[in-house]
C-alpha cells in the first residue's frame, strides 16, 4: 500500500516545534496530496531543565521519546537538531535526510554590550554548554560563566529579567524563531568554534526504501557531507556526553576544511587541530583528526572530566 500520511514526531518547545513545521511544509510542497501532521511530544531532556544535561544522561535524551513514537507506530518520523542526536540509531530506525543548514554560528546576545569584548571585568555570562564556557574563558578568563538551561525564551526571559549581562546561543534557533534583532554579533569559529551539526536539522525514520524516497528532496548533500567529517570527530572523541568538544566543517570547492577543538572547562587548556581533503572523506578525516587531538592532550583532557 502505497504511503499516504506522514506523521512528524516533534518535541514541544517553540524551536522544535518551528523545525517540525518547516520539514512539514517543505514535505507538503513536494508532495501535494500527502496528509502530514505533527505529533508534539514531551521529552525527558525539557522536563529536567534545572539540572546540567550531562548528569541526566546526555543528549540522547532529546530523541529517545521520539524514536520511541516511531518503533512503537505512532510517528514515521521525527525531526531533530542535528546537534542534539547521537552516534547510533536504534535497529530499524535511520537517518537519511539532512536538510540545508542555517547559520552554524554561535550568538552573542545582551542588552547592554555589543560583544564579548565590551564586557566588563567579572561580568556573568549564562550558558551550560562546556563547549562554549570553555572558549569564551580562554579568551576572556575574568569573565563569571553561570548555568543556563531551557528553552530559547527562557533563556532570553532569564537575562531579560538581569540574571545575565549576557548568554550565548545558537544563532540559527534565534534566526528560525524570528528574533535575528537579539544577536548583537555572531562569534566566528575562531573564537566560538561550533558543535558538531549545530544550525542543521534531520529526519530520523524508520527503515523504509518508499517513505526515504518521499523525504530524499529534502535532503542538502553540502551540509551533510560537512556533518559526516563534524560527527566522526565526534563520535571517536566520545559522542553521548556534554564535554567541551568543538566540531566545525567548511566546504569550498569539494574540498572539506574541519577544525577540531577540545578543551578543559576552565579554559585553561584548548587543543586545537585542523585538516583539508576531498569533501567524500568527511568520515575518515574526521577520525583521523579526533585521533590527533587525542595523541596532542584531548586525552588527558578527557580523562580529567
Ligand atoms: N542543545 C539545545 C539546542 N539544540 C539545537 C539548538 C539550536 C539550533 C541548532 O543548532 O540547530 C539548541 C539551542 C542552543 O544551542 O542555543
Amino acid at each position: 500500500m502505497p504511503i499516504t500520511r506522514i506523521r512528524i514526531a516533534t518535541r514541544e518547545s517553540a524551536l522544535a516545534l518551528w523545525q517540525a513545521n518547516f520539514v512539514k511544509d517543505r514535505l507538503q510542497q513536494q508532495h501535494p496530496s500527502l496528509q502530514i501532521e505533527l505529533l508534539p511530544l514531551t521529552s525527558r531532556g525539557d522536563q529536567m531543565l534545572d539540572i546540567p544535561l550531562a548528569k541526566v544522561g546526555g543528549k540522547g535524551l532529546f530523541v529517545k521519546e521520539l524514536e520511541k513514537a516511531m518503533l512503537d507506530g505512532h510517528a514515521d518520523i521525527a525531526v531533530h537538531s542535528m546537534k542534539d542526536v547521537p552516534m547510533e540509531f536504534p535497529d530499524g530506525l535511520h537517518l537519511p535526510v539532512i536538510c540545508e543548514r542555517e547559520d552554524p554560528r554561535d550568538a552573542f546576545v545582551s542588552n547592554h554590550y555589543a560583544d564579548l569584548d565590551e564586557l566588563p571585568r567579572g561580568a556573568v555570562v549564562g550558558t551550560s554548554s562546556l563547549r562554549r564556557q570553555c572558549q569564551l574563558l580562554a579568551r576572556r578568563p575574568d569573565l563569571q560563566v553561570h548555568f543556563l538551561r531551557g528553552n530559547v525564551n527562557t533563556r532570553l526571559a532569564k537575562m531579560d529579567a538581569g540574571e545575565f549581562d549576557a548568554i550565548i546561543l545558537a544563532a540559527a534557533g534565534l534566526l528560525r524563531l524570528e528574533m535575528h534583532q537579539r544577536i548583537r554579533t555572531t562569534l566566528p569559529p575562531e573564537i566560538s568554534l561550533p558543535a558538531g551539526g549545530q544550525g542543521a536539522v534531520g529526519i530520523e525514520c524508520r527503515r523504509d526504501p518508499e517513505l526515504e524516497a518521499l523525504l530524499q528532496p529534502l535532503h542538502h548533500r553540502a551540509t551533510a557531507a560537512r556533518l559526516a567529517a563534524e560527527r566522526a570527530l565526534v563520535k571517536r572523541l566520545d559522542g553521548s556526553c556534554q564535554i567541551p568538544i568543538g566540531s566545525y566543517a567548511e566546504l569550498d570547492n569539494g574540498e572539506l576544511h574541519l577544525r577540531g577543538l577540545v578543551g578543559s572547562p576552565d579554559g585553561e587548556t584548548l587543543v586545537r587541530a585542523e585538516a583539508r581533503g576531498p569533501e567524500e572523506n568527511g568520515e575518515a578525516m574526521g577520525t583521523a583528526l579526533a585521533e590527533e587531538l587525542l595523541a596532542s592532550g584531548a586525552d588527558r583532557i578527557l580523562a580529567a572530566l
